[in-house]
């Protein structure tokens, strides 16, 4: 299978899939369908015949998809083999939240840092991870191979922080707060936008109650 450019929408159902497949292959199970796998992962069989042409897995007729291969390859392409590590800027409400959640059902993402700027919190150890100091950014990032950081300070800051993440190396940032952030080039940003997902929710309620939901972007 090779591994072409493919589109976003295809690349964000990617961990759905994986964490299915190996949910099937620890139960044993050697092949799945796309409308088995549509079911379970509630994305239509179509979609799924589609993303995994991207990779070349075409499934034969009448056996499936191989479930072994499929999450090998997966895991592969979505760098399962690797542990990333990850930071946390700012434990207020929405970081003591994902503290506690660590990505748990991910077991090679975690949280290994937090920073904030509360003297109360640096230096005490939350859910098993550490809380530094701001200032001990530019030296922890690099020691712990840190390239990606959650942001969920204060948008008055958010600006600011993401300029030290940047200078203390990280390449990819989870935006958590309202503040369209600028960055370089060669840094990625995914924005969490919590209000805009309600707000889309309300305007599909509002005008596309009744019909069938479609996960096609
Ligand atoms: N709470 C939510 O449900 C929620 C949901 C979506 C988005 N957000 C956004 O996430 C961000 C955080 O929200 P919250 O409710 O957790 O806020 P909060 O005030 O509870 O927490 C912010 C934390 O950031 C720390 N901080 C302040 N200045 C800092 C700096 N310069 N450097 C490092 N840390 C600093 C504070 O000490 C505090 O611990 C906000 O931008 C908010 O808009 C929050």
């Amino acid at each position: 299978m090779s591994t072409q450019k493919i589109p976003q929408a295809t690349a964000k159902r990617l961990p759905i899939y994986y964490r299915y497949l190996k949910i099937l292959n620890d139960a044993g199970k050697e092949r799945v369908s796309s409308t088995e796998l549509s079911d379970a992962v509630k994305v239509d069989s179509a979609t799924i015949r589609r993303d995994f042409s991207y990779f070349g897995a075409l499934g034969k007729r009448g056996y499936g998809y191989d479930v072994e291969n499929l999450m090998k390859f997966f895991s592969k392409t979505l760098n399962q083999d690797h542990l990333t590590s990850v930071a946390l800027i700012g434990v207020g409400n929405l970081g003591h939240a994902l503290l506690n959640y660590n990505f748990h059902q991910n077991n090679n993402t975690r949280i290994s840092a937090a920073f904030d700027v509360k003297e109360e919190i640096v230096g005490t150890i939350y859910s098993g991870i550490p809380v530094y100091q701001m200032d001990e950014m530019m030296e922890q990032i690099p020691l712990q191979q840190i390239e990606i950081a959650i942001l969920t300070v204060p948008a008055q800051v958010a600006q600011d922080t993401v300029n030290k993440l940047v200078e203390a190396g990280v390449k990819g940032i989870m935006n958590f707060t309202p503040v369209r952030i600028t960055v370089p080039k060669n840094v990625r940003v995914q924005n969490v936008d919590l209000t805009n997902e309600l707000q889309t929710l309300i305007y599909f309620l509002d005008n596309y109650a009744g019909e069938e939901v479609s996960e096609e972007e």
